[in-house]
């Protein structure tokens, strides 16, 4: 009797302390259990789905309790507007960890480091080297080439047409970021590359090291039983600096040797050229940092819509054959569709929009962090707290986009004009405030050139069965990783008229 009065008492006084502060409650959530909290309520699998599933119940704002870490999922495209962009003073920062700390990770990949200083410094080069008029002055060259590899790669291994979609990226980035040219049958980078991203991916697995929860744990010495957590952190650590050091060298024998291609590169060298002594030192080093980051945030968030790409047409032959349709009218066929084109390109365009919002590259976007103690709609949103969008739910709201599991880019058309207006996936799918993808123009003019190039010269289609019948495929995405991609699936992809391999190879 005692034991159970004790334990009432307790879960009473839990109960109060979790859902009253300075006044306020807490956001509503599951209840949890004393001192665990939400530990078994919080999804490990189908994420987004079963958060959205607790906001039906709960409301816009689920709140969460793990272990005492307070963590607030967003289901309201405009709850995530009020907080992430017009609080997002208040609202930038990223959750604490021990493993991205000690992997060094949050030192210089800029979706990783903290608010403050030294994020303001990475994200000013990610501001001068990729925003709008940059990525159009400099870059559209660097697109051109690598979706022309594309069209190549496609042309000769149309099967391999998933790895050609990783090799645009590594193209890309590899060629704006450092100038370095790899070929259209590269392994070497790629793997490289590849490797890097895997390890990397694999230390941030939620829930995988015991260190996030008892941070103390990091104070024993590497030797300790159940310290194994420093040895994989140090080997990710010296992969990153191998591969961050091999690149920039590689980068600058370009420059050395000649080369006036504009990069990423090349305009941070010239900042560098600006300083003396430790500035210039200290610069050097967030340089190399960042440009690594680069491929880190930039190549398998690209990939993964790509792949999309891939899927929707093949499931959709009305929308390819439109967009086709299109691309004739305007672009005909003795060349190639480009950038100058995007405008007279209503449908492709819109082809494009639909894409990013089928296939929610990051459904959760990327965990924010509150810097101060904040109230909202009469909740209490502790400093500290982890804020979550779940993009995935703003993009399946039946009410802004009418059968949303279906691929209509004609959601996006009126008039004749691509006009996205209020249902734009892109004022969601690539995060909020002041964290807001800085790629997002390279990403966007990317997915425009390669979808509309190879709609032009390819048709894209689902193999065929044993009996000689289109295989049915599935909308299915492997979607409990940070990154969404499609699981794997084969399709048909064929030169569309006679002379479309000769507009490829002229
Ligand atoms: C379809 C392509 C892409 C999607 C959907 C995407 C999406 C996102 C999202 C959701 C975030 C988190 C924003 C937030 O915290 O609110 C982000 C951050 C970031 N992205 Fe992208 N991204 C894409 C491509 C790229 C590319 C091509 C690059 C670079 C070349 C890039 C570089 C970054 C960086 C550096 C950040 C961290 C920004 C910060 O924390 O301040 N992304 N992206």
């Amino acid at each position: 009797m005692i034991i159970w009065l004790c334990a009432t008492f307790f879960l009473v006084c839990y109960i109060i302390l979790r859902r009253r502060k300075l006044g306020l409650l807490f956001p509503p959530g599951p209840p949890g259990i004393p001192l665990i909290g939400n530990a078994f309520d919080f999804p490990t699998s189908n994420i987004a789905r079963r958060f959205h599933d607790f906001a039906k119940r709960y409301g816009p704002m689920v709140y969460f309790n793990i272990l005492g870490r307070s963590i607030i999922v967003i289901d309201s495209y405009d709850v995530a507007c009020e907080l992430l962009d017009k609080r997002s003073r208040s609202y930038s920062d990223r959750p604490d960890s021990v493993m991205l700390s000690l992997t060094s990770l949050s030192d210089f990949n800029l979706p990783l480091i903290k608010y403050g200083q030294r994020w303001r410094h990475h994200r000013r080069i990610f501001r001068q080297t990729l925003q709008l008029t940059s990525v159009n002055t400099h870059f559209l060259p660097n697109i051109r080439q690598v979706t022309h590899d594309l069209l190549l790669n496609l042309l000769e291994k149309p099967k391999a047409f998933s790895r050609h979609t990783s090799h645009v990226l590594v193209a890309s980035i590899l060629s704006i970021g450092y100038g370095i040219k790899i070929p259209r049958d590269d392994e070497y980078y790629g793997n490289m590359l590849h490797q890097t991203l895997k390890i990397v991916e694999a230390v941030v697995v939620p829930g995988k090291y015991l260190v996030e929860l008892f941070p103390a744990l990091q104070n024993l010495p590497g030797w300790f039983p159940g310290a194994g957590f420093k040895r994989d952190a140090n080997t990710v650590r010296e992969k990153i600096l191998d591969a961050r050091r091999t690149l920039y060298e590689e980068g600058k024998k370009y420059l050395d040797a000649g080369s006036s291609v504009e990069t990423m590169l090349s305009m941070m060298l010239r900042r560098i050229a600006t300083l003396e002594g430790d500035a210039a030192a200290d610069e050097e080093e967030q340089s190399t940092g960042a440009l690594i980051g680069t491929y880190m945030a930039g190549s398998d968030t690209t990939v993964a819509s790509l792949k999309a790409f891939f899927l929707a047409m093949s499931m959709y032959p009305e929308v390819q054959k439109k967009a086709q349709d299109e691309l004739d009218r305007v672009v005909g066929r003795t060349r190639l569709p480009d950038f100058d084109d995007r405008d007279s390109l209503p449908y492709v365009d819109a082809v494009v929009r639909e894409l990013t919002r089928w296939n929610i590259v990051a459904p959760l976007a990327l965990p924010h962090a509150v810097l101060e103690d904040d109230e909202y709609n009469g909740y209490y949103i502790p400093k500290g707290c982890i804020v979550m969008p779940n993009v995935w739910a703003f993009s399946r709201d039946p009410e802004v986009y009418p059968d949303p599991e279906a691929f209509d880019p004609d959601r996006y058309i009126e008039d004749g004009q691509f006009q996205p207006g209020n249902r734009d996936p892109y004022a969601y799918i690539f995060g909020f405030g002041r964290r807001i993808c800085p790629g997002r123009h390279l990403a966007d003019s990317t997915l425009f050139l390669t979808c509309a190039q190879t709609l032009h010269v390819f048709n894209i289609s689902p193999p065929l069965n044993g009996d000689g019948c289109p295989v049915q495929l599935e909308a299915s995405f492997d979607v409990d990783s940070v990154i969404s991609h499609p699981k794997d699936f084969d399709c048909v992809i064929e030169p569309r008229w006679a002379g479309a391999a000769d507009l490829i190879k002229s």
